[in-house]
């Protein structure tokens, strides 16, 4: 598979820990930044690593931020792009399952990294279910087409 990271300032440290993993599992790896510890936004970080999914040029995306959330609203931002906010495993396997989320955004300041790892290995290896929950997915796709 093909993985876009991106992270804001708080985020950096857990992402490279996360890149390294990921790696280790056989994937490739495109890192969008943020690139050092200087204050940023993850307003840009977020949006920009879910624009590269949208446009199918990485399957996935694992954003890091303080929380997981400011990065995971500017993901979800992108037409096509479903984040989730995971601190813990179950989340992060229901949301394959059932959202067929394609984006995933975890805290460096919520959860520790080996937590991160183990919610990103699930994540990244638990299938979509598609019937009913595709219905659903659609649906609320064309609402976010619709505005
Ligand atoms: O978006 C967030 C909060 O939902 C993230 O935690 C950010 O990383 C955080 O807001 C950054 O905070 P900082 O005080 O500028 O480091």
């Amino acid at each position: 598979m093909r993985v876009v990271f991106g992270s804001d300032h708080a985020g950096l440290e857990m992402k490279q820990y996360l890149i390294e993993a990921v790696k280790r599992w056989g994937h490739e790896v495109e890192d969008i930044g943020a690139y050092d510890s200087q204050s940023v936004s993850y307003a840009d970080y977020g949006r920009k690593a879910a624009e590269v999914v949208a446009r199918g040029e990485a399957d996935r995306a694992i954003l890091v931020c303080g929380t997981g959330l400011g990065i995971s609203l500017a993901a979800n931002s992108v037409n096509g792009v479903r984040c989730v906010v995971c601190s813990e495993p179950y989340t992060a396997k229901l949301s394959r399952n059932h959202n067929n989320t394609n984006a995933l955004a975890v805290g460096a300041r919520v959860i520790a990294p080996p937590l991160a790892e183990m919610i990103a290995e699930i994540w990244l290896s638990e299938p979509f279910e598609g019937g009913r929950h595709q219905t659903r997915i659609d649906s609320v796709d064309k609402m976010k087409l619709e505005g």
